[in-house]
């Protein structure tokens, strides 16, 4: 496994204006580019994240992650096992993570912080979240949006849009104290649609392999105010495979506590994946057999889908 200094792409998605303008229309074969050989890019801005914002929300994640063990595992989403808490244990030695479902909803956000802080919730948090998540979930629309236009797909783009939720998950990843390279999340793909990805602090540590296998990119944003844009599973399945689902993990090293927020775009519940017709052809043979989105996220929790290099494969293989 080589680290030469392969970079992942760099895309400007600040003032892009209306969709039909020919910057609008370059980007889009850059993001479809991008995502088919990498499976991520850096999307850059001009202030998305404003610093008060990204302040106030690093304070609200320092107390979230300070509450008592008993609190922060009342996270927990039975139906649903990826949108839980997840704390650190033995094999797991730094990373612990909390979900907040339904992050552009102000009720299911409030619902979230009053379990967290039972005694007067935490407006602050609420309102932070809430404006944060709307924020990355912009960019996960016009990056969909731009990807089904590029595909020829601009009559799925509606359905695609409105069948989807957003999951948050925020990352702690604790400090090793080593100079050497320490993993801090194993190497999986995303099993959701899309995910944005902002980190709160200079702390690097996000890779991703490169398409052929050989390689772990450096894939930390340049700025803090750039957002890394990745494919899921499920989006590479809808795609028959035209877009990657990149592999990637985090290893971190030093003195320092990393911590980073993800919004995953997920289906509605009950909302069945189905690959357009559009996408299958004799060169692109149908991969895989149209799926629940839940019962396949619940099997990747299982024991057997961990273990499944294609947990997809092996339960909606065409
Ligand atoms: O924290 C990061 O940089 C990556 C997190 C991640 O890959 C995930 O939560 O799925
Ligand atoms: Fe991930």
């Amino acid at each position: 496994m080589s680290f030469v200094s392969m970079k992942i792409p760099l895309i400007d998605l600040s003032n892009l204006g209306e969709n039909d303008s020919t910057r609008w229309e370059s980007t889009k074969i850059q993001i479809r580019e991008a995502l088919q050989e990498y499976g991520c890019f850096e999307a850059t801005f001009n202030n998305i994240i404003p610093l008060e914002l990204r302040k106030s929300v690093g304070d609200g994640i320092r107390q979230l992650f300070d509450l008592p063990l008993a609190t922060k595992l009342l996270n927990k989403n039975p139906q649903i096992p990826l949108h839980s808490y997840v704390g650190r244990n033995d094999s797991n030695t730094l990373v612990e993570s909390i979900a907040i479902d339904g992050a552009l909803s102000p009720h299911e956000v409030d619902t979230f912080t009053n379990l967290m802080w039972p005694d007067q919730g935490n407006p602050t948090f609420s309102k932070d979240i809430l404006l944060y998540c709307g924020k990355l979930s912009k960019v996960d629309k016009i990056v969909r949006r731009m990807v089904l236009e590029s595909l020829g797909l601009e009559k799925y783009i509606d359905e695609q849009i409105n069948s989807t939720d957003y999951v948050c998950r925020i990352q702690k990843y604790e400090a090793p104290r080593t100079p050497h390279s320490t993993l801090g999340l194993y190497s999986h793909t995303d099993k959701n649609i899309m995910t944005t990805l902002h980190r709160l602090n200079h702390v690097n540590g996000l890779q991703v392999l490169s398409k052929d296998g050989k390689t772990w990119i450096p894939a930390d944003t340049t700025s803090l105010d750039s957002i890394i844009v990745m494919v899921g599973t499920t989006l590479r399945a809808w795609t028959n495979g035209r877009l990657h689902d990149p592999l990637h993990r985090v290893v971190v090293s030093g003195n320092e506590t990393r911590y980073t927020i993800g919004l995953f775009t997920v289906a509605k519940k009950g909302y069945v994946i189905k690959t357009p017709e559009e996408l299958v052809n004799e060169d692109h043979p149908l991969l895989y057999k149209p799926f629940d989105y839940y019962k396949f996220i619940n099997f990747t929790s299982t024991d057997a889908g961990r273990a499944s290099p294609d947990p997809l494969k092996e339960y909606y293989g065409a």
